[in-house]
C-alpha cells in the first residue's frame, strides 16, 4: 500500500558541483520527494504544483520571478547558511513564501574556519609548507619569522554567534578581543571576560593586530572596509574577511596591500567568487585566498540539512519556523 504523497523539495542538482550531497539523499527522503532544477525544467506542467519548498543549496537554484511565478504551491524556501544576501527577501515574501537560513548549524565551523586563518596569516604556514616543499630549499633558515598571536589584539567586527565563537577561540589562544558591533553585547563580554565593545569602529581599528571581518552582507556593511578604514589601521595588521566580499571595497584594498598601508590580509570570500584568474589580489604575496570553505565540513554540511529540514517541516506545517528570515 502507498504512504500519503510526500511534499516536493526543489533542490539544483544532485551531486555534482553545484548540487546537495548524496550523503544527504536518504535523510532528504525521508521527509520529501525530491525534484531537481533539472526535471522541473523539462516538465513544469508535471512538477509546478507538486513543489512545496525549495531548499537553496550554495546560492543554487537561483530564486528569481520567473521561478517563483511557476510555483504557484510553493510555501518555504530554506537556505543552507546563514548568509541569505543572494535572495531577495522582499520578492519572495511578496509571493507569501516564508524564508529560514541556518544560523546554528554554521557557527563552530565558521569560527573555525576564522581561527585558522588567522593562524595561517600570522605564522605564514602557506610561505612554510612552499620553503618545506621547494627543490631550492638547503636549509631552513633561523631568520625566517612569523608572529605570536598570543598576547596579540584581534578585532572582531560583527559580534553575532559566529563573532562570539571567534571571540572564544581567540579567549584560549591568550589574545587581547575588541569587538564591534551595532549594539553592545553585555552578556557576551561577562561570559568572555576581557572583550572589550568598542562603539567606534575606528578605534577597534587603530588599536587591533589582526582585523576579523564577521558581519552579513546587508546595505548598511556593503564596502564597510573602505580606503579610510584601511589608512585607519596599523601598518603590521592583517585584515581577516570570512563574511561576503562585497563588505570590504577590493579595489582599495590591493592599492593598500599594495602600498604597505596594511601589512596582509586574508581573504575566505570575495567578489566574485572565484576571482578572475587576473585579478591582481591572486598576484600579491601578502594575501591569503581560501574558496569560501567558512562552513564546509561534513558535519556542518549534515548539520545544514537537518535545521533546513527542521525549518521546511515547521513551515508546512504551519508552524513558527526555528530560524524564519524576515524580509527588510
Ligand atoms: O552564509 C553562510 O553560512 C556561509 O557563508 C555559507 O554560504
Amino acid at each position: 500500500m502507498e504512504g500519503p504523497e510526500l511534499p516536493g523539495l526543489l533542490v539544483n542538482e544532485v551531486g555534482g558541483i553545484l548540487g546537495i550531497l548524496e550523503a544527504h539523499l536518504p535523510f532528504l527522503k525521508k521527509h520529501f520527494h525530491l525534484i531537481t532544477m533539472k526535471e522541473f525544467l523539462e516538465s513544469k506542467e508535471r512538477f509546478s504544483a507538486k513543489v512545496k519548498a525549495i531548499y537553496v543549496w550554495w546560492h543554487k537554484p537561483v530564486i528569481d520571478r520567473e521561478l517563483l511565478d511557476s510555483l504557484p504551491d510553493l510555501k518555504v524556501i530554506a537556505n543552507s547558511g546563514v548568509g541569505m544576501d543572494h535572495l531577495d527577501l522582499k520578492l519572495i515574501s511578496g509571493y507569501g513564501v516564508r524564508m529560514a537560513n541556518a544560523p546554528h548549524a554554521v557557527c563552530s565551523s565558521t569560527a573555525d574556519i576564522g581561527m585558522a586563518l588567522l593562524l595561517t596569516a600570522a605564522r605564514r604556514l602557506i610561505e612554510g609548507c612552499q620553503i618545506a616543499v621547494s627543490p631550492d630549499t638547503k636549509h631552513f633558515s633561523s631568520n625566517w619569522l612569523g608572529e605570536d598571536v598570543t598576547g596579540a589584539t584581534l578585532g572582531i567586527i560583527g559580534m553575532g554567534s559566529i563573532g562570539y565563537k571567534i571571540a572564544q577561540r581567540a579567549k584560549a589562544f591568550e589574545m587581547k578581543i575588541l569587538y564591534h558591533n551595532r549594539n553592545r553585547r553585555k552578556e557576551d563580554e561577562e561570559r568572555l571576560v576581557g572583550a572589550c565593545y568598542c562603539p567606534k569602529i575606528e578605534d577597534l581599528l587603530q588599536e587591533s593586530d589582526f582585523v576579523m571581518v564577521v558581519v552579513s552582507l546587508t546595505p548598511q556593511t556593503y564596502r564597510l572596509i573602505g580606503k579610510k578604514e584601511l589608512e585607519l589601521m596599523k601598518p603590521t595588521a592583517t585584515l581577516i574577511n570570512i563574511s561576503r566580499g562585497p563588505v570590504i571595497d577590493q579595489d582599495m584594498l590591493v592599492e593598500a596591500l599594495q602600498s604597505g598601508i596594511i601589512k596582509g590580509a586574508v581573504m575566505d570570500v570575495t567578489y566574485p567568487e572565484p576571482l578572475p584568474r587576473d585579478h591582481p589580489l591572486l598576484k600579491l604575496k601578502n594575501v591569503i585566498i581560501t574558496p569560501h570553505l567558512g562552513a564546509r565540513t561534513t558535519k556542518t554540511a549534515f548539520m545544514i540539512t537537518e535545521e533546513a529540514v527542521a525549518n521546511i517541516l515547521a513551515a508546512l506545517n504551519g508552524l513558527p519556523m526555528p530560524n524564519e528570515v524576515l524580509p527588510g
